[in-house]
């Protein structure tokens, strides 16, 4: 996508003045990074990476998901499993954290409850929740979303073969960034490691080794 593609509207310009709620320069910026990370890989590290760079971010918490609902009809790794490649993966990075709330929460994992649980574990500060041009496209078919864009400002960022556009949220609750395209998923790292191909560099380093080591998506 060249930026000439790129959604346009008034809330396009993380730069814009400090007129927005969710813009208040004197609040910390936490950006939320949700995902099943089944496994983690550079795709997602990337977008986080250049959206805390455009909108200032303090911090980016990796939130990995308990029980993804939407995917309860596909085989999902253990959430221990999931959380330990996340963490293998962003603990380089001094802006990077990973958070357990979703896991520890138990049950099906509702975005609306972990924007709660992250505010009231960090008053005075502003939200800001990533998600790809595929999520993003999907969000109207989440769970209490009545409340969802009350508690964070969404970003979508850009990936290939998804069109990023405002599916529906309030106009000036959603922006979007264009990310460097990196046509990686979590799916296509799966098949590779069952069908014995290399993920080498399409997954950090350490995420190759622990699952190798774990023997994880050999029967897939
Ligand atoms: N290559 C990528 N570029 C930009 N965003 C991405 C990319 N891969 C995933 N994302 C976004 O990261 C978030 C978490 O994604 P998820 O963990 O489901 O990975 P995935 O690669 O989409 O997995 P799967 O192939 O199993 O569906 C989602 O918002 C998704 O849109
Ligand atoms: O709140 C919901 O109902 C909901 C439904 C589907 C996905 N999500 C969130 O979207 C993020 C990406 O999810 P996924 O399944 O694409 O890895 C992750 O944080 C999920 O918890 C949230």
């Amino acid at each position: 996508m060249g930026a000439q593609d790129m959604p346009t509207g008034p809330v396009n310009n993380p730069a814009g003045g400090p007129d927005r709620e969710w813009d208040s320069p004197a609040k910390r910026r936490l950006g939320v990074m949700g995902g099943t990370f089944d496994p983690i890989h550079h795709g997602h590290l990337v977008a986080a990476s250049e959206v805390a760079a455009q909108f200032h971010l303090d911090e980016v918490v990796f939130v990995p998901t308990g029980q993804p609902w939407q995917k309860s009809d596909k085989h999902v790794s253990p959430a221990e499993d999931r959380y330990l490649m996340t963490v293998i993966a962003t603990a380089e990075n001094p802006q990077f954290s990973v958070s357990r709330i979703d896991i520890d929460r138990g049950g099906p994992t509702y975005t609306t409850d972990t924007l709660r649980d992250l505010r009231a574990l960090n008053p005075d500060t502003d939200l800001f929740f990533i998600t790809g041009a595929d999520a993003l496209s999907q969000i109207l078919t989440w769970r209490y979303t009545e409340e969802l864009f009350s508690l964070a400002h969404f970003i979508g960022v850009t990936r290939p073969g998804h069109t990023l556009a405002n599916p529906g949220l309030p106009e000036d609750g959603v922006s979007f960034v264009e990310v460097p395209a990196l046509a990686i998923s979590s799916t296509d790292c799966r098949d590779r490691v069952a069908k014995g191909d290399p993920i080498w560099y399409m997954v950090p380093d350490g995420v190759v080794r622990y699952i190798d080591k774990r023997q994880l998506y050999r029967g897939d």
